[in-house]
């Protein structure tokens, strides 16, 4: 018989959204003891009858490898990812010209957390990531996304540089998100964008870089040559959104 693969959420806020988003989840455990925003999340398992376990702290402490768990550990199914089709269907049942983000072999989770954290919060339809450098989903990233990774679609795929065609012919207008480019506030961002953030290392890779119709700049003054990525990909997330709600 194949095993069903679980995950590990860690944390309060984590846990809560996991749980608001309907996740399937085979159990919680909680610290003995543990108060505060826990009784939120007590009821709202208890309204979709996940089991609870209670534990002792060290018990929780081994699980999570560490004492950040703040005394909330779920074991969910593990992570599905999405198709480049749904984030494009997405857009269309919102009705909106489709926004996507396209990571090319970020390595750092915390930063791909970011990135989702603010890809959902700015209305994004989806993040591409890769699957030959980047980890996936991992429980870091749930955790640095605060559980944004429950609700914004994130596609794996083999090839950027195919992907970043494939796009292109779908309509939709590939930007590098580059130290060389065009100021970001000149640019028309209101159409159908996919934003290429590149690698902390490297940046974005020349075959990448060759497939993208335009590069955005975010202006640097100081002595250093590059903000971090997640950083770079905010203020760009951000200026698409003020762009279209027409600020
Ligand atoms: C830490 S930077 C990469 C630095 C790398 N050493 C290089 O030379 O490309 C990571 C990514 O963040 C984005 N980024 C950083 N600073 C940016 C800026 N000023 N304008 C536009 N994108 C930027 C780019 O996508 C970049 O590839």
């Amino acid at each position: 018989m194949k095993e069903k693969k679980t995950d590990m959420i860690i944390g309060r806020n984590p846990v809560a959204e996991a749980l608001k988003s309907g996740r399937e989840m085979e159990r919680i455990l909680i610290q003995k003891g543990a108060g505060g925003s826990v009784g939120k999340i007590l009821s709202l398992a208890k309204e979709r009858g996940v089991i609870l376990q209670y534990e002792e702290k060290e018990f929780l402490d081994r699980k999570a490898g560490g004492g950040r768990h703040q005394g909330v550990i779920a074991f969910v199914s593990a992570h599905e990812y999405a198709g480049v089709e749904d984030m494009l269907a997405l857009a269309e049942k919102r009705g909106e010209p489709p926004f996507l983000i396209v990571l090319d072999e970020l390595e750092d989770p915390h930063n791909l957390g970011a990135v989702m954290r603010t890809a959902e919060c700015a209305g994004a339809h989806g993040v591409i990531i890769s699957r030959r450098r980047a980890g996936g989903l991992t429980e870091t990233v749930a955790r640095t996304s605060a559980g944004a990774v429950e609700y914004l679609p994130c596609a794996r795929v083999t090839n950027i540089p195919r992907t970043l065609e494939d796009l292109k012919k779908k309509g939709i207008w590939v930007y590098a998100c580059d130290m060389d480019g065009e100021t970001y506030w000149k640019q028309d961002l209101t159409g159908p964008v996919a934003l290429v953030i590149g690698s902390e290392g490297r940046g974005i890779s020349r075959l990448a870089r060759e497939k993208c119709d335009f590069a955005v700049s975010i202006p640097m003054v100081g002595k250093i040559t590059s903000l971090n990525a997640s950083n770079a990909a905010a203020i760009l997330m951000y200026e698409v959104r003020k762009q279209r709600d027409g600020k």
